[in-house]
């Protein structure tokens, strides 16, 4: 198998739900999944990161709420855009830091990404991206009579919901694939990409794009060997939560299509991480993994996490 692959970051190995969402925390964590990186790069693999945005978008978009009555409150497609100069930032300076570490050189680049959605996409009725801090159940329901979307996250609390629409087209693909060729780490797609409706013109629209949808199409458009899907939980599990939780290990495209139908996984969730590998191994004929951070190389390696294969 060929060593280029495309990893899809979840937005909660940046910020996890317990942490206070300091600039140096948020930096900490991402200094810490930036030496994963440097340990593939030693080991040969060649990567183009894309990463989540759910808890950094929705703290900005609760910080325009707070001081909408002094600063003008910015949409959340911008604020799409400044979790992705944000973090981006926070990658380009963590990732030089820890290759200067290991004594290795490389252009690190952020690229801001819009992808393209249809606005005529259903998800705009029915809001599914958890999004910003968790919330008591009592909590939650002040906020619904505010006219806040709501749900109950996984297990974990209840958290605002924004529309989500299905990744169309990334803009800004060629530039990715230039900067791919001229050898460099590039970040993109940032939190899914920033949703964006072509007419007569390009527009920006109010919703956070799925990250594991956009970099499953990121990974195909770059023709990656491999798509990894990274996130807080070694497995994807079946009866998750329950006492017949049982992990899954390599697993067939058709195995795990049945487990969707049987309602294993959440939308919002696990939902969307799945739905991405199994597009990417039918498509390619690649694998699809979904792992946690800690076991990257293993998973690379299929030692450890969930291995979608075509057959
Ligand atoms: N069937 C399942 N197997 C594993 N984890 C699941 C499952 N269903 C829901 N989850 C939850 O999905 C979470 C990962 O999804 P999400 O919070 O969107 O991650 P990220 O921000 O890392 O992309 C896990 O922490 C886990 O609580
Ligand atoms: N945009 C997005 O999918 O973010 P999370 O991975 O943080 O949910």
């Amino acid at each position: 198998m060929g060593k280029f692959v495309v990893i899809a970051l979840g937005g909660n190995a940046i910020l996890q739900p317990k942490q206070k969402g300091t600039a140096d925390t948020q930096y900490q964590n991402i200094y810490a999944t930036c030496e994963h990186i440097a340990t593939l790069l030693k080991s040969g693999y060649k990567v183009l990161l894309t990463h989540g945005n759910g808890p950094q978008v929705g703290n900005i978009l609760l910080q325009q709420d707070e001081a909408k009555d002094v600063v003008s409150p910015m949409p959340l497609d911008v604020c799409g855009s400044m979790s992705q100069g944000f973090i981006g930032y926070m990658f380009q300076r963590a990732m030089r830091n820890v290759l200067k570490k290991n004594n290795m050189d490389k252009e690190v680049t952020t690229l801001v990404t819009q992808v393209k959605v249809d606005k005529n996409d259903p998800a705009f009725e029915n809001p599914t991206k958890p999004i910003g801090p968790f919330y008591t159940e009592d909590e939650a329901k002040e906020l619904m009579t505010k006219g806040y979307d709501m749900i109950e996250d996984s297990g974990r609390g209840w958290r605002r919901v924004v529309p989500s629409p299905n990744p169309i087209g990334v803009m800004e693909e060629k530039s990715i694939l230039q900067l791919i060729e001229n050898d460099n780490l590039v970040i993109a797609s940032g939190g899914g990409g920033i949703p964006v409706v072509e007419g007569e013109t390009l527009e920006g629209i109010e919703a956070v794009i799925d990250k594991d949808l956009a970099g499953q199409k990121l990974a195909m458009d770059v023709k990656a060997d491999s798509f990894v899907i990274l996130t807080d939980v070694d497995y994807v599990f079946i009866n998750y939560n329950t006492p017949q939780q049982e992990k899954l290990g390599k697993i067939t495209v058709a195995e795990i299509e049945k487990l969707v139908e049987e309602g294993h996984f959440k939308a919002g969730s696990m939902g969307p991480k799945v739905e991405a590998a199994i597009k990417f191994a039918k498509a390619t004929g690649q694998p699809a993994i979904i792992a946690s951070l800690n076991s990257v190389l293993d998973a690379l390696e299929h030692k450890s996490g969930t291995i979608i294969v075509p057959e």
